[in-house]
């Protein structure tokens, strides 16, 4: 086992890094008993690796340190001095681990060497555009990548309006382990976009991101919601919608990892407040931020009643939720509603190649880093949706939110 750990680093590592690099048998001997529940998979990584192409130093330091800590645990020897370059890289590297538990050295160093794996197996095999979509999604394309999911919007022809669901008997469950399937997945957009997020939350990408198919990031919420009123009256259809708008918008304020918003072009409504959700939005030149509540009929959602005085000072805020003032991507971004401004020529390479960047920063360390950012305010968060939810659903009741849609249905205006 030691002499199959040995072999990679002495197959990946110039000669200078060799003998310091090589784990003795002695070591992996010593450590029998800690390694217990996941002895053989420990042995198996372990011989797994050798196999691997070079995955760069960084991983190398990596998978050394959680080697030593999963053998030895915290580090226990001095510290190099400083023109011992390489030895001081490891020893920085297993110091950094602190106290973590052999047990979890070995599950990290295990989950390591298999992601490793699975991403060198696809690499040799570049697969089709169509068989990395992920399947189950009617209005969405769902894809993953590099670390990425990306979760595309996918209605061009209606400018990738957000439709509702209506009357499929399969719902999005805030607290079950529901996942999508050919035959069970709604159509609509709302519960397609929450399943989406829910299985990114758990898959082994790094990031998330949200962005549109075509020459809209998004119209926001489809009119034609409006119309499909249920036996059971407009009343109980505001209700169900106030309760859907409250779990979909609840799903942006749990989710865990960092979630970028790729603004591809103008964003109308909801798809605008949602973003002081998000950790990072960037915006083509092309994009436009709109948020016609009052012209609708309605009030402001998503949280934005909370964020967007935050992010850009209640004044600015005011112009936008209540007078629906339009803003260009420079002026989203000038208030900080939007991280960084692309030309829409170069955006689509821009974005994406920085993304592929980012995936590549530790996946557990960026989450952390939103735990710590974004934690505090979850409940705040919750219970300002639920509140805004509530003022939407009388909204939608008044004869100025039905005369504004029916205005727009019936072709008599437009934004
Ligand atoms: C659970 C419920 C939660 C509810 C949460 C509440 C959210 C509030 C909001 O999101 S408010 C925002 C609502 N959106 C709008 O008011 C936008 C309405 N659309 C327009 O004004 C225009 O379509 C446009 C300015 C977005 C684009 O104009 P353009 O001339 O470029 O294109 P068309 O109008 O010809 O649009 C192409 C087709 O797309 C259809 N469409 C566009 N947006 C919507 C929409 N939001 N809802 C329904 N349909 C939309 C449009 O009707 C055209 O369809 P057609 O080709 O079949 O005619």
């Amino acid at each position: 086992m030691a002499g199959a750990a040995g072999r990679v680093v002495r197959r990946w590592y110039p000669s200078v890094l060799r003998s310091s690099l090589q784990v003795p048998a002695l070591q992996l001997h010593m450590s029998k008993t800690a390694m217990r529940a996941s002895q053989k998979d420990f042995e198996s990584a372990l011989s797994q690796v050798k196999r691997l192409k070079d995955p760069g130093n960084e991983v190398k330091l990596k998978l050394y340190a959680l080697y030593k800590q999963a053998t030895e645990g915290p580090c226990n020897t001095p510290k190099p001095g400083v023109f011992d370059l390489i030895n001081k890289a490891k020893w920085d590297a297993w110091n950094a681990l602190g106290s973590l538990p052999k047990e979890t050295a070995r599950q990290n160093y295990v989950d390591l060497v298999s992601g490793l794996s699975s991403s060198s197996d696809s690499s040799s095999q570049v697969k089709p555009e169509a068989d990395r979509k992920q399947p189950g999604y009617e209005t969405l394309v769902v894809t993953s990548e590099d670390s990425i999911t990306k979760i595309m919007m996918n209605r061009p022809a209606k400018k990738n309006a957000i439709t509702i669901q209506c009357l499929r008997v399969h719902k999005y469950q805030p607290s079950s382990s529901f996942s999508p399937t050919h035959s069970d997945v709604p159509s609509e957009m709302y519960n397609e976009i929450m399943l989406a997020l829910k299985a990114a939350s758990k898959d082994d990408s790094a990031i998330t991101v949200l962005t549109g198919n075509g020459d809209y990031y998004s119209s926001g919420n489809d009119l034609s919601n409006f119309t499909d009123i249920p036996p059971e009256g407009i009343e109980e259809k505001a209700k169900s919608s106030a309760i859907l708008l409250r779990d979909f918008v609840d799903c942006f304020i749990d989710f865990p990892k960092p979630l970028i918003a790729v603004v591809n072009g103008p964003a109308v409504g909801i798809s605008v407040t949602i973003l002081g959700l998000f950790d990072t939005v960037y915006a083509s030149s092309r994009a436009t931020f709109h948020t016609p509540f009052s012209h609708l009929g309605q009030s402001p959602e998503g949280c934005s009643s909370y964020t967007f005085p935050k992010i850009m000072g209640p004044a600015k805020a005011a112009e936008m939720l209540i007078f629906g003032k339009k803003l260009t991507a420079a002026e989203a971004c000038a208030q900080g509603l939007v991280t960084e401004v692309f030309p829409d020529s170069t955006f689509q390479k821009e974005v994406w190649t920085r993304l592929k960047a980012y995936s590549k920063l530790p996946p557990n360390a960026m989450r952390i880093s939103k735990q710590v950012i974004r934690n505090r305010e979850k409940e705040k968060l919750r219970a300002i949706n639920a509140e805004e939810s509530r003022a939407l659903q009388e909204r939608w009741l008044s004869d100025e939110c039905t005369n504004a849609v029916m205005n727009f249905l019936t072709r008599k205006a437009k934004l």
